[in-house]
């Protein structure tokens, strides 16, 4: 009797819109052989005699309401592998489930239906048809179903809004910018209304203002349809920011898949740190990921020496003072701190400066500079509950603002030094030492 279910093993097959498992392609006349040969451990070199294997042994999921960016240099896999997704070469080894329903090795019947109710797939270069009007074209995927022309306008016409064509709607592709061509390109794919799209390299003939603004739209038509996505790209800064998860492929393999932040800050392997090197990383990376855990701040009960000591060993010029529950009290300054001290005092809270700058963790690093620049006070990363997260510690920005928006690997920001003397902050501490032990 075979042992009953529990719900964790359950699989979340609801949540699964695309399921790929150990896809292999080789072209070739030995293909096969080649694919085995593969399976068995042989290199992608090792087979070239029997044929070019352009994907080898490809797993991954892709969850329903997602963007998968599958990213990689040319020719290292990626239009064989979405062109296998869509079931429009057949896989050497290795199946592609989509919606649930398997598509590889399926009656091509059959397969036509599950790719016209589940996939649509947009091209780079457009390819729509010349004759037609853009009304027609978005609507063409509906015509080839036999929706009668009312209706299958009707639908062309709201997805045409939704694109910001609407004036466009009676002219010819021809007369169309190509930014305005490609989102014809995906109001066809939004009208077909399959769950999942599949983009080739979509975005990449077009020059990179109108590509940018494309970018913003693809995410917000997703954030708003809900559709899965697997989108293509060589272009690195396009993946990380479209990318809710990115597989980077290098010779047919997957060599990574992660979020675009593991990617950037945990590179599998030389290949991808070397990829990822020139990235704009403030578009990427979040307050949370540079962040000091919340142990660089200083609880208020420590008091004037305390907190005086502890500044000397981090060497820093402020920090923040907690109070209960971790919250954000404020920060402190070493010259008022040693004063404080020096006059023996006991109490922080009148040395507290409550005007902290408040960030949440997801707060992208592209704006904190402006943040940084306004106050000499470290930055707080605050969850919802006010608790203290993190800290950015006091930066200085040493370029313009505009400069840290480039693709520099490394922000342009330094901790200040402490403004008064370490030597002096610790013969203050010495003196006061005695005093309070003299007590
Ligand atoms: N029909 C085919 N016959 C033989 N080899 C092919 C075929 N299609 C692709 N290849 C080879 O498979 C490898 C992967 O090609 P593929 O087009 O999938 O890569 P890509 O990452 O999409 O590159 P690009 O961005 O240049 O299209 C390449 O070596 C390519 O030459």
């Amino acid at each position: 009797m075979s042992e009953p279910r529990t719900h964790d093993e359950e699989p979340l097959a609801d949540d699964v819109a695309v399921r790929v498992d150990r896809l292999t392609k080789v072209f070739g006349r030995r293909a096969k052989e080649a694919a085995d040969r593969l399976a068995d451990g042989s290199s992608r070199d090792e087979v070239a005699k029997l044929g070019t294997a352009a994907v080898i042994d490809a797993s991954f999921e892709v969850r329903r309401g997602e963007i998968f960016v599958v990213m990689g240099l040319s020719g290292s896999g990626k239009s064989t592998l979405i062109r296998m997704l869509n079931g429009l070469l057949e896989p050497t080894r290795g199946s592609v489930e989509i919606g649930g329903e398997t598509v590889t090795g399926i009656d091509p019947q059959r397969l036509r239906a599950v790719r016209r109710s589940q996939v649509s797939m947009v091209f780079q270069h457009f390819a729509l048809l010349p004759h037609r009007t853009v009304l027609e074209n978005v609507a063409y995927g509906l015509e080839i179903q036999g929706v009668p022309r009312e209706r299958r306008h009707e639908q062309a016409r709201a997805v045409i809004r939704r694109v910001g064509l609407e004036a466009w709607e009676e002219r010819l592709p021809s007369e169309l910018s190509g930014g305005m061509q490609q989102r014809v390109g995906i109001a066809r794919a939004l009208c077909a209304d399959t769950p999942v799209l599949l983009m080739d390299e979509a975005f990449s003939a077009l020059d990179p203002l109108i590509r940018r603004e494309m970018q913003e739209q693809l995410v917000e038509l997703q954030a708003e349809l809900g559709k899965t996505i697997v989108f293509i790209t060589h272009d690195l800064n396009e993946a990380m920011f479209l990318g809710d998860r990115i597989a980077v492929m290098r010779d047919g393999r997957i060599v990574q898949i992660g979020t675009p932040e593991d990617i950037l800050t945990d590179p599998a392997n030389d290949y991808v740190a070397q990829f990822v090197q020139d990235v704009d990383r403030t578009r990427v990376l979040t307050a949370s990921s540079v962040m000091e855990p919340p142990a660089a701040a200083v609880p208020m009960t420590v008091g004037p020496r305390g907190a005086l000591k502890i500044m000397r060993d981090l060497q820093t010029s402020t920090v923040l003072i907690t109070g209960t529950g971790r919250t954000v009290m404020g920060a402190v300054r070493d010259r008022d701190v040693l004063r404080a001290v020096q006059k023996g005092q006991r109490d922080l809270s009148p040395l507290i400066d409550r005007d902290v700058p408040r960030v949440s963790p997801e707060t992208s690093l592209a704006d904190l500079p402006e943040i940084a620049v306004n106050s000499d006070l470290p930055i707080a990363v605050i969850g919802d509950d006010e608790r203290l997260l993190g800290v950015i510690p006091r930066v200085l920005l040493l370029a313009a603002l505009g400069n840290v928006s480039t693709d520099t690997s490394e922000l342009n920001v330094i901790d200040l030094p402490p403004a008064v003397d370490a030597q002096l902050v610790t013969q203050t501490l010495d003196a006061t030492q005695e005093v309070s032990d003299a007590r």
